[in-house]
């Protein structure tokens, strides 16, 4: 029996990655919780004939508990797409003030209701809501790190696109697999293409070219908040994106073994691999980095990758890191005030 829960299920993100749980044969019960217009996303999600049973929460008003609780009772898997995006002219760090609080709210619900859940957080700003959540379940003493995952892979798949994308007589998109590395936000997001299969393709790009593919895919969230023009941000390709690492984590939890995917983590934390990518990262407690997974969620930091990248990407690096430190400390000082 696997159960799997969506927080914020009713919006641009929610809907569409809902429906591709629903797809997925390894689901069999999918929880969908949201403030608003949930149970009709439900009742359209329901009539589909795949095996799985859908079931919808929603709160009667803002201090019903028992819809979030009914909704994570049992849950394996708790996906998180439940706040504001953006719209032109906002930072992802714009969002801080108001998805913080909301997403502290559900880590509290995880905390109370599923703890030995794997969250995947996919609200923004990732690089802070990830330490909220962390330190949420810290406070309730059921943190387990291997099980909370900031979602980064859709700067994966962008990075994946837009390089075929310069190819398009000799690559295609599934060709490659580019580690991005980092966090998720403008220059904290850092693609290796010098790394792996990508690597003769990028070193035949001119210089100029390859600042504007870097830029491509550290902007690449822009691109797309610019042509809905104030209708929000991305949600189609997220929600694919959400489903690709959540559909690697169910496999692993079958029993797969050498699945590999890049997720924002803490590497304060034990797990294999965190503390000598820590040190390559200037001591940062969060990062993004490719990591294999296990039926336990992440098994082993990958860091082997810090020592293999170009003089230019270690001062992408640089940078990123710098970022990094401050969206990291807010996440934390929010959840600790
Ligand atoms: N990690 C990533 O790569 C990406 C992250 N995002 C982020 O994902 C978030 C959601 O984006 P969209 O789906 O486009 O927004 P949306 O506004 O279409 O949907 C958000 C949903 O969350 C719900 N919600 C609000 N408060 C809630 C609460 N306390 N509990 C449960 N649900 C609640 C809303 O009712 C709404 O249905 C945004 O913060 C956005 O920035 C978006 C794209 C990529
Ligand atoms: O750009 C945004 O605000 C949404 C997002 O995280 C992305 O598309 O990468």
């Amino acid at each position: 029996m696997v159960k799997v829960a969506v927080l914020g299920a009713a919006g641009g993100i929610g809907q569409p990655l809902s429906l591709l749980l629903k797809l997925n044969p390894q689901v069999d019960e999918l929880a969908l919780f949201d403030v608003v217009n949930v149970p009709g996303v439900g009742a359209d999600l329901s009539h589909i004939n795949s095996d799985s049973k859908t079931e919808s929460f929603l709160p009667a008003d803002r201090e019903d508990k028992t819809a979030l609780a009914k909704a994570l009772t049992g849950a394996d898997v708790v996906i998180i797409p439940a706040g504001v995006p953006r719209k032109p002219g906002m930072t992802r760090d714009d969002l801080f003030n108001i998805n913080a609080s909301i997403v502290r709210g559900l880590a509290e619900g995880i905390a109370e209701n599923c703890p030995k859940a794997f969250s995947l957080i996919i609200s923004n700003p990732v690089n802070s809501t990830v330490p909220i959540v962390v330190e949420t379940l810290k406070q309730k003493g059921v943190y387990d790190p291997k099980r909370v995952f900031g979602v980064t892979t859709l700067d994966i798949v962008r990075a994946n696109t837009f390089i075929a994308q310069l190819y398009p007589e000799e690559t295609k998109p599934t060709d490659f697999n580019v580690n991005v590395i980092g966090g998720h936000s403008g220059e904290t997001i850092v693609p290796l293409y010098s790394v792996g299969k990508t690597a003769d393709y990028y070193k035949k790009l001119s210089e100029e070219q390859q600042k504007a593919l870097i830029k491509r895919v550290q902007f690449g969230g822009d691109e797309v908040v610019q042509a809905k023009n104030g209708a929000g941000s991305a949600t189609l390709s997220m929600a694919y994106a959400g489903y690709r690492l959540a559909e690697s984590i169910l496999k692993a939890v079958k029993g797969e073994s050498g699945i590999v995917e890049c997720t924002f983590l803490n590497l304060d934390s034990g797990i294999k691999g965190a503390a000598e990518a820590k040190k390559l990262v200037n001591g940062l407690d969060y990062f993004s980095l490719p990591v294999e997974l296990s039926k336990e969620g992440i098994h082993e930091v990958k860091y082997d990758i810090l020592d293999k990248i170009s003089t230019d990407e270690k001062a992408l690096l640089k940078v990123a890191i710098e970022q990094l430190e401050k969206n990291v400390e807010k996440g934390v000082a929010f959840a600790n005030k």
